[in-house]
């Protein structure tokens, strides 16, 4: 079997602190060209505040990390996937469409989860304070 694709792949990690290194420019080039992604860091900016100020239990603050971690993750699989689509076809292509469609599917599917998560613990909260 042909290991070709080896030799076309950019120089492999030289280091953990490399690794890291690329994840990190990773991450900045997603925020600064994704508007979806920079609405998310704000609302995840604005939960934090909010539930500072509500002083959520251990348990709240554990469902608040992985809603909002998990959507900014899930955001960042989604433009990686973006990118390689249009990688792979500057055409209109039906499986392109599929695939786009889908990852923003699974974004939109666990952003529900997380406002739900984030209302089931806020509610109750802002009920309290009218
Ligand atoms: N190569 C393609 N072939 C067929 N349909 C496509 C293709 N590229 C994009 N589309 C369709 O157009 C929609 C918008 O794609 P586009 O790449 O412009 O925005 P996006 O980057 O997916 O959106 P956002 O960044 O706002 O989540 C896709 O969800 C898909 O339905």
């Amino acid at each position: 079997m042909s290991t070709d694709w080896k030799d076309r792949r950019p120089k492999r990690n030289r280091s953990l602190f490399e690794s890291f290194y690329y994840a990190f420019s990773g991450i900045f080039s997603a925020i600064k060209r994704e508007r979806n992604l920079q609405i998310h860091i704000v609302i995840t900016v604005l939960v934090v505040i909010i539930g500072s100020l509500m002083s959520l239990s251990t348990i709240e603050w554990l469902f608040i990390i992985f809603a909002v971690g998990g959507m900014i993750a899930l955001e960042l699989v989604n433009t990686a996937i973006e990118r390689v689509v249009d990688l792979a076809t500057a055409e209109l292509h039906p499986l392109a469409k599929q695939a786009k469609d889908i990852a923003a599917g699974a974004v939109l599917v666990y952003a529900f989860v997380a406002f739900v998560v984030g209302l089931i613990i806020f509610l109750p909260k802002i009920t309290e304070l009218l």
